[in-house]
């Protein structure tokens, strides 16, 4: 089947008025092949569905649906919705259009089949996302795969190694439940308009969840132990009932620091905490 030919993304914007809105930390992305780059990260779309998170004018979306992916696309600035409803058109059945706020949305009442998550999104709207839908009881979760632009210093948080002053909470969060990584790094000049700083994608898919560990008890030991991450664990841990016999039970010496602590020691500290 070939391919609807599109007119350029900059004339769309223009015939549609859309000029960027800081407010809803809008930085368009314009450059085609940059955008068909991006929809391969996520692998093989055929047929798959897709949520996608801030359209916008419709970049990202094209190069979603040009790989056969079904979208289902939610925006809260209701001036892209016309330039949405074209590609609609141009993709029949491909497209679903959602106006509204990604943070007050479950996409699990969106689709009856497991779905991939792709966005460029404001970074405070992204990292929120993306830690709601790490965290959590339920596991594994009903996405395949999270490709997410951030920028780049929360990129670098997330797929961080022990020791390093990145290295924290995100990382933990991420980390034990998928290997997080960072897919591409994009120039801020591919923006328009360009933010201050350097973007990333990132690309995650579920790992199997340890064994007899509560997410809660996780992130209960992450928040402890970095809240105060220059102190030894001795120290930062010793509001949390249980914490410091856990660590000699495991032979985790006390007097290190959180960021030394490797994913899994997090993990079989909280997994000592839940038994
Ligand atoms: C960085 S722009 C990216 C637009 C487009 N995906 C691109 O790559 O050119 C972010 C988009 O997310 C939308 N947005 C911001 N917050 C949102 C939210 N909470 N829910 C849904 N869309 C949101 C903005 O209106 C904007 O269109």
């Amino acid at each position: 089947m070939s391919l609807p030919d599109l007119p350029p993304l900059r004339d769309v914007v223009q015939r549609h008025g859309l000029i960027a809105t800081k407010a809803l930390g809008q930085n368009f992305l314009f450059d085609e092949q940059l955008l068909a780059r991006i929809a391969t990260v996520p692998g093989d779309l055929k047929g798959e569905n897709v949520l996608e998170v801030g359209p916008g004018p419709g970049g990202l979306t094209r190069a979603l649906l040009r790989r056969g992916a079904n979208v289902t696309a939610i925006e809260m600035d209701r001036r892209c919705l016309p330039a949405l409803a074209e590609l609609a058109e141009a993709f029949p059945g491909q497209l679903r259009v959602i106006e509204g706020d990604a943070m007050k949305i479950a996409p699990a009442e969106l689709f009856d089949a497991p779905w991939h998550v792709v966005a460029n999104l404001p970074y405070n709207v992204g990292t929120a996302l993306f830690t709601g839908w790490l965290s959590g009881q339920g596991w594994p979760p009903q996405w395949r795969s999270l490709t997410l632009m951030f920028q780049q210093e929360v990129a670098e948080r997330i797929v961080a190694a022990p020791g390093s002053d990145a290295y924290g909470r995100l990382a933990v969060l991420a980390q034990w439940r998928s290997k997080p990584r960072i897919a591409m790094r994009v120039h801020r000049s591919a923006f328009t308009p360009p933010p201050k700083v350097m973007s990333a994608i990132i690309h995650v898919e579920p790992a199997a969840m340890p064994e007899g560990v509560s997410a809660r008890m996780l992130e209960r030991v992450t928040e402890a132990a970095f809240g105060q991450r220059r102190k030894m664990l001795r120290q930062s841990l010793k509001g949390l009932p249980g914490a410091l016999d856990a660590l000699e039970a495991l032979g985790i010496d006390s007097q290190r620091r959180a960021e030394t602590l490797a994913v899994a020691d997090f993990v079989a500290i909280a997994r000592v905490l839940t038994a």
